[in-house]
């Protein structure tokens, strides 16, 4: 309540254009739209693959309404226009933001255009800090340039506070040594209920099958499994790291990354055929479940981000069933461990949920407070 009317007295307004309305997009448009009055959020765009929604002064949605205001706009996208109409509604004390709820490149390739018009960028998609360092570095100039924000908290570990964590530790002189975790909900789910050193247990595509189900995976899940999405989460990790910035030139395709994909299903096009043509290969995974089960074992997908020697790696490994990657972690839990030289042997611990969809939204709602 403190929160709510701390932003209440502000007299600042915030147009807000929200460009992917799926899971976390749609989830993000009903947070908003409940939040209490007077609310210094106005909606004034919503941008799905197909249509668009635009009024400079707020469109006039509900919780249970925008989705069929969105589907029968008869507007088609373009996000050049969009970011012209966004430029004209810059003005003192009345800042525009764009969220992109999207996964995808293209509109991640525009953040610099909206940023030098002076529109602050909040999203949750990692392709922008993840790709080449050249879209990295033009993001943080652009930025500079004109002042407007780029805030991405929930690209790691969706609402968990680690970005701002490693942000903070960076910027108050602390060295960071090594960043160690699990850093995908959907390999923490599918490991979590797959692997528990016991014999036996459910079959691995159907883990998978359930962690699609929940919201926890991207829009195609290979992407998770491949490692991919926690590639992607070291790489923007490692940037924010002063003597790592420029390591990854090609992003997280140059990270060490241990993928899961049955090689039969690489061309999968679509999430839809992959989940239907996973359980061709459980006994493979049935295998490794053993294997680590006959040594006390259990089976987690880490990631390790190691300052000094410069390695960055994304693999499967193998816990004893009493460390704590077995033993803390359930759900779609993430765990962040920061070794750090001021906290010493004892490293600053981040945990809880790192996926799904309103645990998403909270990370990309919190990073809009920060601009009120
Ligand atoms: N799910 C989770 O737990 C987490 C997700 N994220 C990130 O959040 C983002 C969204 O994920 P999620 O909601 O699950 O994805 P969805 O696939 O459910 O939604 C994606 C949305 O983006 C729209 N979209 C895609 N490309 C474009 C484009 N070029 N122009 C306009 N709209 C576009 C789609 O339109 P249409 O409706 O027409 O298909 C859809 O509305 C991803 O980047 C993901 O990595 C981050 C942390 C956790
Ligand atoms: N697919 C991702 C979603 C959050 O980034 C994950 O499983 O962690
Ligand atoms: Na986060």
């Amino acid at each position: 309540m403190a929160l709510y009317s701390t932003v209440s007295n502000s007299p600042k307004l915030l147009r807000i254009a929200i460009v992917g309305v799926g899971l976390v997009g749609g989830e993000f448009i009903n947070q908003l739209l409940r939040f209490p009055a007077p609310s210094p959020f106005r909606i004034v765009s919503l941008t799905s693959t197909k249509t668009t929604l635009f009024s400079p002064d707020g469109l006039h949605i509900t919780t249970s309404g925008w989705k069929s205001d969105l589907t029968q706009s008869g507007l088609k996208p373009d996000l050049t226009v969009l970011t012209r109409e966004l430029s004209s509604l810059v003005k003192p004390g009345q800042d525009v933001v764009l969220v992109d709820n999207t996964s995808s490149n293209v509109v991640a390739a525009l953040y610099p255009r909206f940023l030098r018009a002076g529109i602050h960028v909040i999203t949750p998609n990692k392709k922008a800090f993840s790709s080449e360092l050249s879209l990295y570095e033009s993001i943080l100039s652009a930025s500079l340039e004109s002042g407007a924000r780029f805030l991405s908290e929930a690209t790691v570990g969706a609402g968990l506070p680690i970005v701002s964590t490693l942000k903070d530790l960076v910027a108050t002189g602390d060295k960071v040594t090594k960043i160690e975790g699990v850093f995908s909900g959907t390999m923490s789910y599918i490991f979590n209920e797959f692997s528990t050193g016991k014999e036996g247990g459910p079959s691995f595509s159907s883990v998978v099958r359930i962690a699609r189900e929940k919201g926890y995976t991207e829009p195609h899940p290979a992407d998770d499994l491949n490692g991919a999405d926690v590639a992607r989460k070291l790489t923007i990790l490692s940037r924010y790291i002063p003597s790592l910035r420029s390591a990854l030139q090609d992003g997280y395709q140059s990270v060490h990354t241990k993928s899961l994909v049955p090689a039969e299903l690489e061309g999968a096009e679509t999430g839809d055929e992959f989940i239907r043509r996973l359980p061709e290969f459980d006994a493979q995974f049935d295998k490794l479940r053993a294997d680590a089960s006959e040594e006390n074992m259990v089976l987690r997908f880490a990631g390790v981000i190691d300052v000094k020697s410069g390695l960055i790696k994304a693999d499967l490994e193998k816990y004893p069933v009493t460390h704590p990657f077995a033993t803390a972690l359930g759900g779609s839990d993430n765990i962040v461990m920061f070794h750090t030289e001021r906290y010493g042997a004892r490293p600053l611990v981040v945990q809880g949920a790192g996926a799904g969809a309103a645990v998403t939204a909270m990370g990309v709602m919190s990073d809009l407070l920060k601009l009120v």
